[in-house]
């Protein structure tokens, strides 16, 4: 399929979510989409009075349809009551709020916006809503049963066994390959625009990764968005089947090679990254004392201070949980009890996905923000001169800790365009509401829409403006912690927000460090894409000047 086509087809993932006065609970509504009014009329007897083969089916149609009919009604009773009472758009009689989710809905589903954050505390503090919508579902054939769709209790000991390998003390070993990857990215950006010369790519195949997992979310948009293509039987028909399996192989292949070298060198007795760092970038030559602070001005990685999660495990975890994430799997795949080789691929899927697309959207809506905001850039770049001076050395851990007005332009970044917009869960319990007298019924999907959380007047006074001001201890002691949920939160957030956050920090600090961004597109003029992952329609225009210092090296 061409880009052109995939492009044409791509459609705003349900508008409402970034839109304004819509569907909400708290200060809003709940809505129920009722798109199948299918009637029977069947044919009743022959004329001779005999009973053809197709009116015996029809007579036994007839009541099946209507004892299916009655249980499904009873089935939804309680949830129709109950979603009744909450404030919503007008329905129409029988096709409920059909038309305005023409195209995108499969059937009788009731949705269910929160955006206030005492509301959506109750979903994602909680242990026991933890299933996602079914929409994860079209995910499957690429990321299996991987965290991010896995639920119960093979979610619960899969995610007990990787959250320990994202502690702080394992990003803290990554942190020169992260220092030498953001001085190769910065030395290959000046090579293929200043020198015009083009990467020598001798392994192509991690720039094949991204372009398929690009079209794959292509497709999955469309599967949320196009209700012919949401059943198997309907899209495995669809050339988009054929493409999907094609992407796949792409996808798989990549992972199935990381996992085959990791067991070759596991078996060989090699541990840990083989990757080399030069020396003049190792850290351990600069860093004085290794601190072990996690928390800046009230943020902690990513999310309010006062949250906790199980990846904030203070306690020294033990040398042997102290394992990089594929060592672990492999490791723990040996005795074939808590994970075996299919899991191990499933996760490695699901974490290469979760991890590229939203550090690359993270990064790319920065330096957006950045190229507009001049005199944020100059602030910014002003904190990095007094951290590092005229010294090219690398970013260690400490320095992370010091770059306080860059984490707030990066939080500022998140709360405006959250890589993730919008997260749903699927309730199996009923749940009442902190905003108002209303139960959410089980059965019902709840859709958290951060994009918009993220811009409520109320809690962001001038929510439209890039201000990182917003993100001083000040103004973020009295706001209420769900209010800002980039990486989601609570038992289900997101297993990588503290790696995304020591890597973009070094990252944006080295591309800064010695570029200059500038932007012709102001702000007003982006077309916001949500196919899964928040974009830019027109894609990250950012020009990179290098700097004085770098020019002089
Ligand atoms: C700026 C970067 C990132 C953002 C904004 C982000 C955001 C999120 C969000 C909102 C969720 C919850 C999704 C849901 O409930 O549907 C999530 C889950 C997840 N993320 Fe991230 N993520 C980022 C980077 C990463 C990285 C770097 C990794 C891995 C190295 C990662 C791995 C995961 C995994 C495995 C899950 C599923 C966790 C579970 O269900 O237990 N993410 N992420």
């Amino acid at each position: 399929m061409s880009e052109n086509v995939l492009r044409r087809v791509r459609r705003l993932l349900l508008p409402a979510y970034l839109g304004s006065g819509y569907v909400t609970v708290g200060d809003g509504a709940s809505k129920e989409v009722t798109m199948s009014t299918a009637t029977v009329t069947p044919d009743l007897g022959t004329p001779s009075g005999v009973l053809s083969a197709s009116s015996v089916f029809y007579f036994l149609l007839i009541p099946a349809v209507i004892l299916w009919y009655a249980y499904w009604k009873i089935s939804r009773k309680h949830m129709v009551e109950l979603a009744e009472k909450i404030p919503g758009p007008k329905q129409l009689p029988i096709l409920g709020n059909a038309l305005e989710f023409l195209g995108t809905s499969p059937g009788p589903k009731l949705l269910i916006f929160l955006v206030d954050p005492r509301d959506v505390e109750l979903i994602l503090s909680s242990h026991v809503h933890i299933d996602k919508a079914s929409e994860y579902r079209f995910f499957k054939p690429w990321l299996g049963d991987g965290l991010l769709i896995s639920t119960g209790q093979k979610w619960r000991a899969h995610r007990k066994l990787i959250a320990p390998t994202f502690h702080l003390n394992v990003l803290k070993s990554f942190i020169d390959l992260f220092n030498a990857n953001s001085r190769e990215a910065t030395v290959e950006i000046l090579l293929e625009t200043a020198m015009g010369v083009s990467k020598k790519t001798q392994d192509q195949s991690g720039y094949d990764y991204a372009m398929a997992v690009m079209k794959m979310c292509d497709i999955l948009h469309l599967r949320h968005t196009k209700v012919w293509l949401r059943p198997d039987i309907i899209f495995n028909v669809t050339k988009y089947a054929k493409i999907q399996e094609k992407l796949i192989d792409t996808i798989h292949s990549l992972t199935r090679k990381v996992i085959k070298n990791k067991r070759a060198n596991f078996e060989k007795g090699i541990r840990g990254s083989t990757a080399e760092v030069p020396e003049e970038l190792k850290t351990k030559n600069f860093e004085n004392k290794v601190s072990s602070k996690t928390v800046v001005e009230g943020l902690s990685y990513g999310q309010s201070a006062g949250l906790k999660d199980d990846l904030d495990v203070d306690e020294d975890i033990g040398e042997k949980k102290r394992m990089a994430f594929l060592d672990l799997m492999i490791e723990a795949s040996q005795n074939g009890v808590v994970i075996n080789d299919e899991e191990i691929k499933e996760q490695v899927d699901t974490i290469m996905f979760e991890g590229h697309d939203t550090t690359a959207a993270g990064s790319s809506f920065f330096l957006s923000m950045m190229g507009i905001h001049q005199s944020i850039q100059d602030k910014v770049v002003q904190e990095l001169d007094e951290i590092f001076g005229d010294s090219d050395r690398p970013a260690t851990f400490a320095d992370t800790l010091e770059m306080k007005y860059l984490e707030r332009c990066l939080m500022e970044t998140l709360r405006m365009y959250p890589p993730v917009p919008v997260i749903a869960r699927q309730l199996n319990q009923d749940v009442k509401l902190v905003s108002g007298d209303y139960t959410l019924p089980a059965g019902a999907t709840i859709v958290i829409g951060t994009f918009r959380i993220h811009r409520l007047p109320e809690i962001y006074p001038n929510p439209n403006k890039f201000d990182p001001d917003n993100f001083l201890p000040e103004r973020t002691a009295n706001r209420h912690y769900y209010a800002f949920i980039p990486f989601s939160a609570g038992p289900r957030s997101c297993v990588g927000r503290k790696y995304a956050m020591l890597k973009l920090k070094i990252l944006l600090s080295t591309i800064l460090r010695y570029y200059r961004v500038t932007s012709d597109i102001k702000e007003e003029d982006f077309q916001l894409q949500a196919d899964i992952i928040l974009k830019r329609a027109e894609g990250f225009k950012i020009k990179l000047e290098p700097r004085k210092r770098l020019v002089k090296a």
